[in-house]
């Protein structure tokens, strides 16, 4: 080499630095806080590529052990936000800068001194069967076993009325599939996120994505969350590279209709907001259903607007339901404002 080209190299470097410090301030690797799990790890590590490519920062994955990760007890026992906390912590604390989250986990409730910098663009969203021989939900014969954990499949489930047997399980992903096509498998189907089996490559076990008419997904279901301290400017403006706005729109109108219901991710509660294009601009079309974990309840109703409308939309159709007596269904609030559930399956 050249003395001229290893000035050039230096010369070229030292740009690329001063373009970093302008772009993020310090040009020390982000330290990206995940959970140790698989789908942590898939969603984190997705993140982490697409920053990488949209500003050329540097960013290192930070494992850290959530109290949702650590117990095998159903999660509408734990608490809404088991799977967040530590992670929330660990970023009060400095100990990471960012942190991305299953939005379908977060608590409706935002978290003082933090904020949500990027919502990125939605994975499917639908529920998924994994079934033995290849069957959909219609195909499974009468008493057929079932796997899910949450009240929300669990209530719909038993809405179909297929007389189909619910088995109550948790677990990761991989160990729920296991659970149909492993080699000490004892469930004839398990139901779960489309969007983690797309996530972890195996979306080629899905035997039916199923039809939100017949599985309405949990709200913010397929949806991530990109979370940083909230006096972080220089990060959040950096962040938001990441953020899609009609995610964004879909999942302010779902989180809205779940926040003035009361209720958290472990609720019998399903919400749903699509995006269409309408004569006068995009359209939200947003639907929600309460109903009760045994299914003999099922109360659900759809509301339209305009994307800047998202949270009056679900405001407004929570309220319908309200009216229609989901309250009913979902418990009488606690003092801590969260609804305890009356009964449940897996109680
Ligand atoms: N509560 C568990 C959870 N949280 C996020 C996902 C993956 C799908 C998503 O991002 O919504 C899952 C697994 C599942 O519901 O099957």
């Amino acid at each position: 080499m050249t003395p001229t080209s290893v000035a050039r190299r230096w010369h070229e470097r030292a740009q690329r630095a001063s373009q970093a410090v302008e772009r993020g301030g310090l040009v020390t690797a982000l330290r990206l806080g995940t959970r140790g799990s698989a789908l942590a790890l898939a969603q984190s590590r997705g993140i982490a590529d697409a920053l990488r490519a949209a500003t050329g920062r540097e960013v290192e994955l930070v494992e850290v052990v959530t109290a949702g990760d650590r117990s095998s007890a159903p999660v509408h026992r734990l608490g809404v936000g088991v799977f967040v906390s530590a992670l929330r912590d660990a970023l009060a604390a400095n100990e990471i800068d960012f942190a991305v989250h299953s939005y379908k986990d977060l608590p409706t409730a935002g978290q003082a001194g933090l904020h949500i910098a990027a919502v990125p663009p939605r994975e499917d969203p639908r529920d998924a069967l994994v079934a033995q021989g290849g069957r959909t939900l219609a195909e499974l014969p009468p008493e057929a076993t079932v796997g899910t954990g949450a009240l929300r499949r669990i209530a719909q489930v038993h809405a179909l009325g297929l007389q189909l047997t619910v088995v109550p399980i948790r677990g990761n992903v991989d160990s729920r599939v296991k659970r149909v096509l492993g080699p000490e498998a004892d469930l004839d189907a398990v139901v779960l996120a489309r969007a983690g089996l797309v996530r972890l490559g195996r979306a080629d076990v899905i035997t039916e994505t199923l039809d939100p008419m017949l599985m309405l997904p949990a709200p913010a279901q397929g949806a991530l969350a990109v979370e940083c301290r909230a006096d972080d400017s220089d990060l959040i403006e950096l962040l938001s590279v990441l953020d899609h706005a009609p995610t964004r729109a879909a999942i302010t109108a779902e989180r809205s209709f779940l926040a003035t219901l009361e209720a958290g991710c472990s609720a019998p509660v399903a919400g749903y907001a699509e995006l269409a294009e309408g004569d006068d601009g995009d359209e939200i079309y947003l639907r929600g259903a309460v109903i009760s974990p045994d299914g003999s309840r099922d109360i659900r109703l759809s509301r339209t607007g305009t994307p800047a409308e998202a949270s009056e939309i679900g405001k407004a159709l929570a309220a319908e339901l309200l009216d229609l007596g989901a309250d009913s269904i979902l418990g009488t609030p606690t003092e801590s404002g969260a609804r305890t559930q009356h009964f449940g399956a897996t109680e």
